[in-house]
């Protein structure tokens, strides 16, 4: 992928935890007012909104712009968290099943848990990850937003919480005896916060399961998927999404959104906030 700019997260790591919250909150602001301003069109009229904490600031970035630009734009969230967003910024909600068949979304926006070398990311560490793949596949182009923690070379590299899979509660057990299985090490169901009793429950009525795996290798990368619990990401979400029971995966991988692609899952650009105040771009092959 190509990428501007070369700070990496060692410049945050001599910092007091609280200067190293407030330097990860500056840095995914400055993300998502860069990514607003290169690919919010004025003219676009049709916007996905992702969940998380970076997506507020992507939020902000857009009520920034106004009335006079946002009136004529419809926002198409990816969950619950987003549709109280949209409400509260004043502007106006649509929704992904209101989109006519074979049209689609201008641009989508989105935040993500790990990005790797070639815009495969995690996503679901908020437990959205099922709508949000469906609106980042509505749309032409989907746009990435993120801090310096959230870049990586390969996934699995730094989220160590492993890959978030959406399951049906009943099937839980033999998807988790499933992904033993397949290598991956402690899956557990993820629990709900703390004096919640069971499992969190997502905007879909299902469970989280957290997978560890062994950092996932490109395809790039030559290796024989599968041997000792090293895979591919796209051999191990093709295996991850075939497990009966699961819903859907925290993998986006396989095509970049190009502009006329409708399904893919990559996004066509990533924006990072680094510790040092630049923001770093990578883009899929092809992207100016
Ligand atoms: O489940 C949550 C979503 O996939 C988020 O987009 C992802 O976890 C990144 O969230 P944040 O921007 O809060 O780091």
């Amino acid at each position: 992928m190509a990428t501007s700019s070369t700070t990496t997260p060692a410049a945050a790591a001599a910092i007091s935890p609280d200067e190293q919250a407030r330097l990860v909150e500056t840095s995914k602001r400055l993300a998502a007012f860069q990514a607003v301003k290169d690919y919010l069109l004025p003219t676009y009229t049709r916007i996905g909104i992702g969940s998380g904490s970076t997506v507020v600031y992507v939020v902000e970035a857009i009520r920034e712009l106004g009335p006079a630009v946002t009136s004529k734009m419809a926002f198409y969230p990816t969950g619950a968290q987003s549709e109280e967003l949209i409400e509260t910024a004043g502007l106006t909600l649509q929704s992904i099943n209101k989109l006519p068949p074979g049209q689609m979304l201008d641009v989508a926006f989105d935040g993500a848990d790990e990005v790797d070398d070639e815009l495969n990311l995690i996503k679901g560490g908020g437990a959205c990850l099922w709508q949000e793949k469906i609106v980042a596949a509505s749309a032409r182009l989907f746009v990435c937003v993120a801090d310096f923690r959230k870049l990586s070379p390969r996934l699995g590299t730094n989220w160590k919480k492993g890959i978030p899979i959406e399951v049906l509660p009943m099937a839980a057990p033999r998807v988790l005896h499933e992904l033993k299985l397949l290598g991956s090490m402690n899956p557990l169901v993820r629990p709900g916060l703390p004096g919640k009793a069971g499992a969190v429950v997502t905007d879909n009525g299902m469970w989280i399961i957290d997978a560890p795996f062994k950092p996932l290798q490109l395809n790039s990368d030559g290796i024989v998927s599968g041997v000792n619990g090293v895979y591919t990401v796209d051999d191990l979400a093709e295996r991850l999404i075939k497990i009966p029971g699961v819903a859907e995966i925290g993998l986006f991988y396989g095509d970049h959104g190009l502009q006329i692609a409708s399904g893919a899952q990559k996004p066509v650009a990533a924006y990072f906030g680094m510790a040092d105040g630049t923001v770093q771009v990578a883009k899929a092959p092809g992207v100016e």
